[in-house]
């Protein structure tokens, strides 16, 4: 288990290193696009989850959409404190 912070500082260290194997790096490479397309995908999924799959289905579909979220701020240059100040 981790937080949002943790596989943010996670994601972050792996966009600096890209390690081999990475999924994070090759959708970092794919571009904000590519990243965008998984985001609502993932969104989709978390909304029928939510509505005909239960509780556990939905934690999993909303973690992949705050992985992916996390993901797209990472292609667009924002730090945390960027999306925090406007919460
Ligand atoms: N939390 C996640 C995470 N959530 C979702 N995903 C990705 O999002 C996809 C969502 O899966 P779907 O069920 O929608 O499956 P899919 O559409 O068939 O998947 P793809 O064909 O798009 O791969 C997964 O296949 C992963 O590629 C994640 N990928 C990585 N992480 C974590 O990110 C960290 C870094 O990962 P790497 O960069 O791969 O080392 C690790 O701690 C991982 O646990």
């Amino acid at each position: 288990m981790k937080t949002f912070e943790e596989l943010w500082a996670e994601l972050s260290e792996k966009a600096q290193t890209r390690p081999e194997g990475s999924g994070t790096v090759k959708q970092l490479d794919a571009g904000v696009h590519a990243i965008g397309k998984k985001l609502i995908e993932e969104a989709a999924e978390s909304w029928m989850a939510a509505r005909f799959e239960g509780k556990e289905a939905t934690a999993l579909e909303i973690s992949q959409l705050l992985y992916h979220a996390q993901v797209l701020m990472l292609a667009s240059g924002l730090t945390l404190d960027d999306v925090y100040s406007h919460l």
